[in-house]
């Protein structure tokens, strides 16, 4: 008997080792194994009785570490249908999804941590001690609540300590054995859109997708939570995505607020200890809750028995670099393979799940109204063409800004581009400063005094001269968020701007402080890029200005105009929540385009099945499966040649063998030198996805033996979001 085993190498191939005599050993266990001179740690994917290597070339295992396997038998088929599906190494499903202290051969064993209570009739800290009142409250509200779970909701362990330092708060060991779920009552009666919606997904309980289109503030996180709670009592695991944790601190904490029990919440941002254990907990049936960005879709958790998917046209969910799985499409294979409900949720669901849910492949369920009986505001468009402007708004635009404010209401101004001013040119002869990696424009940031390149992170300090014509006079050019913060502070001091994008909280726990401050009223005028657009929800803000989303109707990026509609309808969303109606205004230079008018007039809906025609017609994704194979190398005419070479080893012994797979372009990346790298695209497009898969797997196979492949970096990007990626 043989095993064969994944090991974390670029190599798309299993290892071939022989079974060990004294240990049992299973497919789902990670085992220690010598690789040339190195011991790595691998995981056994297969027991075979034959291998193609003679028997005694076949070195044994050195050691088997885990008793019972990691992996479920479930899980490893959904494994294997991954890396079949994204054509990429073994080891990068098998062994590079572990978190990295399982990676390391660590023990399944949780690492020790504390649990938090309040000590029974303690009462909150006095005095100006704002950040240790606030726990004490949460904690009072959660009950026993682990110490990781405490830093997510945004306190430190100096706090912590000082708490329990003035033993207000005390450890409690024994909950962590405790696997019970208690649920608090719902403030609010479901509306009767909600109970429907409910009823409809639990008449069935096996698997099945539900597309959940609800207008922004229709009570979707409502709906979520009422599955979640059923799904709980019947003691399942509940698995939730979102996009972006750290942008909505608030989502978490609404889920804490109505179930009491252990969860765990996974992100980018963790260390290896909280992942390992957040990982565990899962995996152990500890947490009954598992929360967290894409990366969480594939947490084992052998009682799953709901998933839930927030906002699913996020482009967030696509990894973009390693294994580029698409976290949506990954969660609904594995809502297939467990039996079990999965729930997409949006106000603007993508084209692809909505041509799918069009084909009644999905079950396409509606929230027409905000759960407060107001519908969401209707953009203006405001025609901008000849009108002065004042860092890029309107006179009429600023005049309805002092209007709201000086009614004591929240105005949000949002501009999709960071730093002072996108270009920095020289005023005599026109040159722009450029990223030397990526010959693209550099931004320029005033706060840091420096120039920064958007696409590859390269910064310096901003050139005194021309370095073309060596004049002195150089000068910024277009308007960034930093600029329209700086105008306002000035031109609205009173309504104390603030500004959330990228660079405006890079420190942790910055953005939480300023979205409390906004709900609490301390700002009214807030300025911001895309972050502020999602989920956030700030009763007081009844103006929305959307300075400009023109590049988008002129784009030469197919996806660009769906995106623009999601992002124009998430921002305006964002008016108009509470009591009083709300206002959005989007200045425009092409006031009479017909995508701005079908969205605004006739809702998102229309404007897709509009998109979805034009894709059809031009036999774009959703209407064909598209992959993209990836070059990359210093040299430009290299990755053109290999690219030449790869379209001719393709055409010539490969495609007839599969019907309807095309090259349908071979070309430079829309953005083609980045980073000191040239790049090189060609797209690979069928009508069935299954045809498609295999030729990509065949052209796979071809690649690894061809010398000229080796010349370039490549790789496969399956269900590709973005040209460039
Ligand atoms: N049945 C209900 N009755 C009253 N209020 C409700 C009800 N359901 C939800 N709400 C409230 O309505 C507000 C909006 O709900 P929620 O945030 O869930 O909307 P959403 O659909 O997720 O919105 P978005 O897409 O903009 O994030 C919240 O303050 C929520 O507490
Ligand atoms: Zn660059």
């Amino acid at each position: 008997m043989f095993v064969q085993v994944a090991l974390a190498l670029p190599l798309r191939r299993l290892f071939d080792y022989r079974l060990p005599e004294t240990q049992a050993c299973h497919p789902g266990c990670r085992v220690e194994v010598t690789f040339g001179r190195q011991k790595l740690i691998g995981l056994v994917v297969k027991i075979v009785e034959q291998s193609a290597y003679p028997a005694d070339k076949i070195k044994p295992i050195h050691q088997v570490l885990d008793e019972a396997p990691i992996y479920s038998q479930q899980m490893l088929k959904t494994l294997a249908w991954l890396q079949q599906y994204y054509l990429c190494p073994p080891g990068e499903v098998y062994v590079n999804l572990l978190p990295k202290k399982l990676k390391n051969g660590a023990p399944t064993q949780l690492l020790a941590e504390p649990i938090w209570q309040v000590v029974d009739g303690a009462k909150p800290p006095a005095g100006r001690a704002y950040k240790q009142q606030a726990l004490f409250h949460l904690l009072k509200k959660l009950g026993p609540t682990a110490q990781s779970l405490l830093k997510e909701d945004g306190f430190s362990l100096a706090q912590i300590n000082q708490l329990a330092d003035k033993q207000l708060i005390e450890q409690n060991s024994d909950f962590l054995k405790n696997k019970q779920v208690e649920i608090q009552p719902s403030e609010f009666e479901l509306t009767s859109e909600q109970q429907q919606v409910i009823d409809n997904i639990q008449a069935n309980e096996n698997f099945a997708v539900h597309l959940v289109q609800g207008v922004t503030g229709s009570g979707k996180t409502e709906v979520y939570m009422r599955l979640m709670a059923e799904a709980l009592a019947q003691n399942k695991q509940v698995l939730i995505l979102v996009p972006e944790i750290g942008l909505t601190p608030q989502t978490l904490q609404r889920f804490q607020q109505r179930f009491h029990c252990q969860m765990s919440v996974l992100h980018s941002e963790l260390n290896d200890s909280e992942r390992h254990n957040a990982w565990l907990k899962a995996w152990l049936g500890i947490s009954r809750i598992i929360i967290g960005t894409r990366s969480a879709v594939m947490v084992p958790a052998a009682e799953l028995g709901l998933i839930v998917l927030d906002e699913e046209h996020d482009a967030s969910y696509k990894q973009q670099d390693g294994l580029r799985y698409n976290a949506r499409d990954v969660a609904i294979k594995r809502a297939a393979d467990q039996n079990c409900p999965i729930v997409l949720g949006s106000a603007t669901p993508s084209l692809e799940s909505l041509a799918n849910a069009k084909a009644g492949k999905f079950n396409w369920l509606h929230l027409t109204k905000r759960a407060t009986a107001k519908l969401p505001p209707k953009p203006q468009l405001l025609d901008i063409k000849h009108q002065p402007l004042q860092v890029g708004l309107a006179f009429g635009v600023v005049e309805l800004i002092e209007k709201h404010l000086a009614a004591g209401q929240q105005v949000l101004v949002f501009l999709n581009r960071r730093g002072y001013s996108p270009a920095l040119i020289c005023h005599e002869c026109g040159w722009v400063a450029e990223c030397p990696r990526c010959d693209k424009h550099l931004t320029y940031h005033r706060n840091t005094q420096l120039v920064n390149c958007h696409h590859c992170g390269y910064y310096a300090r901003p050139p005194a001269q021309c370095a073309e014509c060596g004049s002195s006079q150089i000068v910024d050019w277009g308007i960034g968020t930093e600029q329209l913060e700086e105008w306002m502070q000035q031109r609205f001091p009173e309504a104390n701007p603030v500004r959330i994008d990228r660079d405006s909280v890079r420190r942790k726990g910055e953005l939480e402080n300023k979205l409390n401050a906004i709900q609490a009223g301390e700002h009214k005028l807030l300025i911001g890029t895309q972050m502020l657009a999602k989920g956030h929800h700030f009763p007081q803000l009844t103006l929305t200005v959307i300075v400009n989303l023109d590049n988008a109707l002129y784009s030469t990026d197919f996806r660009a105009a769906e995106k623009m509609a999601q992002l124009l309808v998430q921002v305006a969303g964002r008016a108009g929540r509470a009591e009083k109606t709300g206002q959005v205004v989007v200045q425009t230079h092409f006031p009479n385009h017909n995508y701005l008018n079908t969205l605004i007039e006739k809702g998102y809906t229309e404007l897709a099945q509009l998109l979805l025609k034009e894709r059809e017609d031009s036999q774009l994704p959703p209407y064909q499966y598209w992959c993209i194979l990836r070059m990359e190398a210093q040299n430009q005419q290299v990755v053109e040649q290999v690219s030449q070479q790869v379209d001719s080893l393709f055409n010539q012994y490969i495609c007839q063998h599969y019907q309807g797979v095309e090259v349908f372009a071979n070309m430079p990346a829309p953005q083609e030198k980045r980073a000191g790298k040239y790049r090189q695209i060609i797209i690979f497009s069928a009508k069935q996805r299954s045809m498609l898969n295999a030729a990509m797997n065949q052209l796979t196979a071809s690649l690894e033996q061809n010398d000229f492949a080796q010349k370039v970096r490549w790789l496969f990007d399956v269900d590709p979001l973005d040209l460039n990626g």
